[in-house]
């Protein structure tokens, strides 16, 4: 397998210890024609036509779907004029995944332990195989099923979580595999590529004092990515820039 990406959680992961059955590829700037080509060269170097297609007109919807939300949470929260340049600083990346259906002597239904995405926004979307569990604010976890083939699923991630100085919460998931069948979902993840990702200064007041430093989110994951002790914290984007 070639690395292809020097992006920190940018690459491929699978044969985790504490994930077995979870193993995905990413591919960076998928909604580009220049990024689903350069993923569909490495994969495919005879070409892919079909592939390549699929990744970029899927990609680009959903994006789309992404910059509507995130365009309805600025306008909700009071601070719409940041909108189009954090929209330009953003970067994205298509994962796919795939959860193996079953290991030699494989027992464990984890597909992925409970997490919150390091990320700004995830949009998931999944096979007709659920599993995709949710953690609410009184600490129960849901399914969340899918309402239809068509459904998708925005959740809040770190990122958004400290730009909004705790307004938004990271969204607590995980992944149960109760069915013995291969599940496949793809997740599309939104990332700051230039610059200080910063609170709003909308955000910060007597009663709600600044609670993150401003910080670089690439800087974070390579900290998140190197840091064994990040990795086991509860809050790991309070323990790198949390004040
Ligand atoms: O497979 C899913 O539905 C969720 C994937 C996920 O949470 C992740 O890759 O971070
Ligand atoms: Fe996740």
């Amino acid at each position: 397998m070639q690395k292809a990406s020097d992006r920190p959680f940018h690459h491929y992961f699978g044969q985790l210890p504490l994930n077995p059955r979870y193993e995905t590829l990413g591919i960076q700037d998928p909604a580009s024609l220049e990024g689903a080509q350069r993923f569909t060269s490495i994969m495919w170097p005879a070409g892919n036509d079909r592939f390549r297609e699929s990744v970029h007109s899927f990609s680009k919807v959903v994006v789309e779907l992404d910059q509507m939300v995130k365009r309805m949470v600025f306008d909700a929260y009071g601070v719409g004029r940041l909108y189009d340049s954090y929209k330009a600083s953003t970067t994205y990346q298509l994962r796919c995944i795939n959860y193996k259906s079953q290991l030699t002597n494989e027992t464990t239904d984890v597909g992925l332990i409970p997490h919150t995405d390091k990320n700004f926004t995830s949009i998931l979307h999944q096979n007709d195989v659920g599993g995709l569990q949710i953690k609410t604010k009184d600490g129960e976890w849901i399914e969340a099923a899918p309402s239809s083939p068509s459904s998708f699923l925005v959740l809040a991630s770190d990122l958004f979580m400290a730009w909004s100085n705790d307004r938004i919460s990271a969204c607590e998931h995980q992944v149960v595999l109760k069915e013995k069948k291969a599940r496949y979902s793809l997740a599309l993840f939104s990332y700051i590529r230039d610059g200080v990702v910063q609170v709003p200064e909308e955000f910060v007041d007597d009663k709600h004092p600044l609670k993150y430093k401003p910080f670089g989110h690439f800087d974070y994951l390579r900290f998140y990515e190197t840091d064994e002790e990040a990795r086991k914290s509860k809050n790991p984007i309070k323990a790198y820039c949390g004040v």
